[in-house]
């Protein structure tokens, strides 16, 4: 049966029949925020996103988790620079990858033998994957789970939705891409499922010029209409820059110029949850 004190959703939830609760909330976990990184197509930069968010809010003093929903390309680990790392399974559960700072990872990475092994799975079992991710890691006493999902609205993004008590999701998109049909999907989804959108992250919206303050915009995509229109908060514009790059290439620890562009971003995020 779910443990509704440790839940997110618990004030939410109202008369649901707890018997009846989809949610198997494992009691050892105590997580306060869940927040979902989507995106509405492949390669926007979700993961360094979520990856980002993760250590800005670690920096901050929260105890973080992220969770590498995206089964079948999951690059979480190699951002971290955990990719040698394996999980370790017990009998109450699987304890998570820890990474230097202490944030708790768990990817299906640290379940296989390479990294470079695929995962030729059908939909319903990379679903129940995720559902253990949720259900039989120790995550413990957790301020924010960051899920980092696979791209677009597909079954395990469903699943998510449907079975972990998300407290919002942030999605992530490159210009051109939010004016297209592609985002509102994903918004729609989100809305249709009763998930929280807390906004938008612009992702590779700019470049800025090397030798002036001059920000060159590469697309001519109009967010904030769309943004206007849908309701839906823009939490913030990330420039395409090196800094960035090497969070994938050197790991997050040296990309400091990264981490203070994301800053504004994160306070924005505590702010929609406050
Ligand atoms: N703002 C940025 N500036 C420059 N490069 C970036 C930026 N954001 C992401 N990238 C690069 O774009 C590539 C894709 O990023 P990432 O893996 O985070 O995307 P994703 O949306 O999670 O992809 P996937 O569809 O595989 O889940 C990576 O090489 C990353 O380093």
């Amino acid at each position: 049966m779910a443990s509704c004190e440790s839940c997110p959703s618990k004030d939410k939830c109202g008369d649901k029949d707890r018997d009846n609760c989809m949610i198997e909330n494992n009691p050892i976990n105590d997580v306060k925020h869940i927040i979902g990184v989507m995106s509405g197509k492949g390669g926007v930069g979700k993961s360094t996103v979520s990856v980002l968010l993760a250590h800005d809010l670690m920096k901050k003093g929260y105890k973080v988790g992220i969770l590498d929903a995206d089964i079948t390309g999951p690059s979480i680990p190699r951002l971290l620079g955990l990719q040698d790392k394996r999980a370790t399974i017990l009998e109450t559960g699987i304890i998570p990858v820890f990474a230097d700072n202490g944030l708790k990872v768990m990817s299906l990475n640290f379940l296989v033998d390479e990294e470079n092994t695929p995962v030729i799975w059908r939909g319903p079992i990379i679903a129940g994957t995720v559902k253990q991710f949720w259900t039989d890691v120790l995550w413990e006493e957790l301020d924010y789970l960051i899920v980092d999902l696979p791209p677009g609205t597909g079954d395990v993004a469903l699943t998510v939705m449907q079975v972990m008590p998300l407290t919002g999701v942030v999605m992530v998109s490159v210009p051109q891409d939010m004016v297209s049909m592609i985002v509102a999907k994903a918004i729609n989804m989100a809305k249709k499922m009763n998930v929280d959108v807390l906004g938008v992250i612009e992702n590779m919206s700019y470049i800025q010029c090397p030798d002036c303050d001059t920000q060159i915009k590469m697309f001519d995509g109009d967010i904030k209409t769309f943004l206007d229109t849908a309701h839906i908060p823009l939490l913030g514009e990330l420039p395409m820059t090196k800094s960035i790059i090497n969070v994938a290439s050197q790991g997050i620890n040296h990309s400091d110029e990264a981490m203070t562009l994301f800053e504004p971003i994160t306070n924005k995020i505590i702010k929609e949850l406050e």
